[in-house]
Order: structure tokens, then C-alpha cells, then sequence
């Protein structure tokens, strides 16, 4: 009776505002109930785009491609590719496929047992099917094709017990909304790939928007594009743990073309122990050092320059992910594997085996996060920007871990200070 007398408009979620629609973020049309599989070939008669990638042909009619996104793709498919041979199996769900590329890719180089390619705009069905058919592989047998909602069809996987070993979220904007029902898809131990466009919010222009999509008030540091593959980690140890399960980083990539932010984790069973690696970041600009503090020494956060007083001077963002961005030993294994197969170089516009290398190196466990820009310690030593290489060697000479930054190409990451930085900046221009 109650119920009968209710305005029909009040919903439990009417005093949320409307979502804004973004045009850029639009699906033309999405697939009602009962559209899959796709139905066999016929005639084609659309606009067709074919471009070829690690030498697969491949259309892109009128879906959402960047060429840019191939390095992204590449490292996917290494790190797949490795899980494959350590596991003996490997059926991916690539969930916003777009043109399929991706799960081209995942079928025929990392020799995927089963790839299901999904994306939302049912008006790209003709495409998928067609790239997926190019691979000679067995349709239904090796890999599917659906049109839906990506939270549709995870949440479908997981209520029909059909796990994944690798899901693939190359979301536009943010991947928060698309954690819970691809957790539940993976199988335990799996590979979660996801992937930011949010390029102005993680470089942390946007503190509000970024605590809304990711639960991290993130603010501008020097370097913030770290900051944002940081928030991308931290949003997804929030969402895992949560649910029981823990996760740690294969690979963090960071793209300035987009700018895109890319990381492949591993997801285990387990909460995360004594919430390790999940805290806040401090940024000084009086002195231009960075710190670590954990939850529990947030009331007690300032920086040691400024005599424990807090400071205005003190930047602080979180709770983002402060542990290792990457697996040393599972990059130099993707980095073996390129060199195997003939891909390093700049075939897919960026340098593989520079890449990888830097990452490596930007592995060594005495390694801070944060990094610093030669820029910055230039105009606090008031000289010249001095050579990066340079600051390299006297960094070693000294005793200091330093390495480059796939990030920034002006930039080193070193346990070195700030002050001493300053002092090698004044020394070099002497
Ligand atoms: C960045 S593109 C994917 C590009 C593709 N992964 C590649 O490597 O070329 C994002 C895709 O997500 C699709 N999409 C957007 N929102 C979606 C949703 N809620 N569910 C499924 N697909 C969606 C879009 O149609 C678009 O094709």
C-alpha cells in the first residue's frame, strides 16, 4: 500500500546529480538482451580502414583506434604471453575491445587459448568479427565476439563460473567503475590490465575529481604523472581489497601521448597486510624533498626542513599505491622475450628495448618513488640545466642509486637529496 502510494519518480539514487554526458566518452548504441553470438559473414559494406601492427593486417572502419596505444599493446602481449608459458594456459577477456586489435594480438602472438572481445558500440560487431577471422583461428572454439556493456558481460562471465586469466580495461577516462565486476571475472592469480585517459585528473589538477573516481585526493607535484599511475594502482588495492584480494604491479607505463596510464597487475587472494604500500606522499616545495607516511602518521605529517611544524610549503596526496611500480624480474623476462622476438627498436613508434631497460632500472629497490626534473634543480641552484648524463655519473661517484624515468626524459629518480642535487648542479657548471 506503502509502495502503491510512492511518487514513481523516487528512487533511492535521486539525490544523485545526473551524470554530465561527455561526447568524447559516448557509445553510439549498445546491444539489448540476446544479440550474440554474431551471426556468420555477410557482405561488407561499410567504410573499411585496414593499417597493420607487428605485421597483422587489421581494419579499423569507424571504431575508436590510436595508433599510440601499440606500445601499450605490445607490453600486454608480452607480459600475456609469459603467463602463458608459466601457466600453460591463457583465456583473455578483452573487454572494450574497439576494432579487436587487441584481441588479435592476444589470439595470435601470445597464442591465447580463448579470447572473448567485447565493446559496447554494437555498430562495431562487422569489424571485430572480421580481425578475429583473419587469425585462421576457429570461431566459438578459440574466440567470441559480444556487444555489450563491459560490466554486463563480466558480471555475466562471473555468474556462468567462465574466469579469465587476463582481463583487458582500455577504458576511455577513468577504469574505476569497471573493478568490481572484472575482479569478479579473473580467475584467482590473474592479470588485471587497466588502463587511465584521465590525463588532467592524475596530474593532479583535479583533487576532487580524482578522490570521486579513484578515492585518492591527489594533488600537483613535480611528478605528478608518477602520482597518477600511483592513484591508477592505489584505486584498484582499494577496489581488491575490499573484495579479498590483494594485488602487485608487473608493469606501470605512463604514455604522454593521451597522456595514458597504463598497469598490468597481478591479482591474489589475500587483504593487503597491514595496509603496506598503500599510504601518502609528501611533496616540500620549500626544500624539494618527498616522504612516505603510512595512515598512521597522518596526524604527525610535515616535512623535517621545517623544524616538525607543518607547513604550508607541504603538498600531501593519497592514499595512493607507494610500493615498487614494476616486477624487475617479470620485465626483464617481457624484455627477453621482445629481443626473442625481433621487437625491439621503435617498430610501434617507441623504443621497446629502451623502455623496458628503464624500467628495469627504475626497479632498484633503493629507489624512492617521485622523481626529480633537471629543471627544477637547475632553478634552485640558480645555473644552466646541467646534462643529464652528467648528473649520472657524479650521482654514482658518489655512492647515490639513480636511474632515468620512463616518465620524463629530463628527469632522474635517486635517493639523493635535494640540497646534494643542488650542490652537483653548482659543481658541474664550475
Ligand atoms: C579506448 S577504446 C578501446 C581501444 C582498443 N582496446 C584498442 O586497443 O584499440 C574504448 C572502447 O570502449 C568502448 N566502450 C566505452 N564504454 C563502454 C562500456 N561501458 N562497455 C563496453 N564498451 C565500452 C568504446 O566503444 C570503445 O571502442
Amino acid at each position: 500500500m506503502l509502495l502503491a502510494l510512492a511518487p514513481k519518480t523516487l528512487s533511492p539514487f535521486s539525490f544523485l546529480p545526473n551524470p554530465k554526458p561527455n561526447p568524447k566518452n559516448q557509445i553510439p548504441k549498445f546491444a539489448t538482451l540476446n544479440q550474440n553470438p554474431v551471426p556468420n559473414s555477410e557482405p561488407i559494406d561499410r567504410k573499411c580502414e585496414y593499417r597493420t601492427e607487428r605485421g597483422l593486417k587489421f581494419d579499423t572502419g569507424e571504431t575508436f583506434f590510436r595508433h599510440e596505444s601499440a606500445t601499450g599493446r605490445d607490453l600486454g602481449v608480452l607480459a600475456a604471453t609469459l603467463y602463458k608459458k608459466s601457466r600453460g594456459k591463457l583465456r583473455v577477456l578483452d573487454a572494450l575491445c574497439g576494432c579487436g586489435i587487441r584481441s588479435l594480438r592476444y589470439l595470435v602472438e601470445a597464442e591465447a587459448d580463448f579470447v572473448l572481445a567485447n565493446d559496447g558500440n554494437v555498430e562495431s560487431r562487422d569489424v571485430i568479427t572480421e580481425n578475429l577471422r583473419s587469425s585462421g583461428e576457429e570461431e566459438e572454439e578459440r574466440w567470441k565476439v559480444t556487444l555489450m556493456d563491459a560490466n554486463r558481460i563480466m558480471t555475466e562471465c562471473y555468474l556462468n563460473r567462465d574466469f579469465y586469466d587476463l582481463i583487458d580495461i582500455d577504458s576511455f577516462g577513468s577504469d574505476s567503475s569497471f573493478l568490481r565486476s572484472a575482479i569478479n571475472a579473473l580467475r584467482m592469480d590473474g592479470l588485471l590490465y587497466v588502463t587511465s585517459t584521465d590525463g588532467f585528473s592524475s596530474g593532479g589538477r583535479r583533487p576532487q575529481q580524482t578522490l570521486a573516481a579513484y578515492g585518492a585526493y591527489v594533488r600537483p607535484m613535480p611528478y605528478s604523472n608518477e602520482l597518477g599511475l600511483r592513484m591508477l594502482i592505489g584505486g584498484v588495492v582499494r577496489v581488491a581489497s575490499v573484495m579479498g584480494y590483494r594485488v602487485t604491479p608487473l608493469f606501470s607505463y605512463y604514455s604522454y601521448h593521451g597522456p595514458v596510464f597504463r598497469v598490468m597487475l597481478r591479482v591474489i587472494r589475500g587483504k593487503l597486510p597491514d595496509s603496506r604500500h598503500y599510504g601518502f606522499i609528501s611533496y616540500c616545495r620549500d626544500c624539494g624533498n618527498s616522504h612516505e607516511f603510512s595512515w598512521d602518521e597522518l596526524g604527525r605529517i610535515s616535512c623535517p626542513c621545517s623544524d616538525s611544524k607543518v607547513s604550508m610549503s607541504l603538498v600531501v596526496s593519497g592514499p595512493l599505491w607507494t610500493g615498487p611500480l614494476h616486477d624487475a624480474a617479470y620485465i626483464t623476462d617481457m624484455l627477453t622475450l621482445a629481443k626473442e622476438w625481433g621487437w625491439a627498436g621503435s617498430d610501434t613508434g617507441t623504443d621497446l628495448d629502451k623502455l623496458l631497460n628503464t624500467m628495469v632500472a627504475e626497479s632498484d629497490p633503493r629507489l624512492p618513488f617521485g622523481f626529480i626534473n633537471l629543471d627544477e634543480v637547475a632553478s634552485r641552484a640558480k645555473v644552466n640545466s646541467p646534462a643529464l648524463k652528467a648528473v649520472v655519473s657524479a650521482l654514482q661517484k658518489e655512492g647515490y642509486a639513480v636511474s632515468r624515468s620512463h616518465i620524463e626524459s629530463n628527469a632522474l629518480k635517486t635517493n639523493c637529496p635535494m640540497s646534494e642535487c643542488i650542490r652537483i648542479a653548482q659543481e658541474l657548471q664550475q
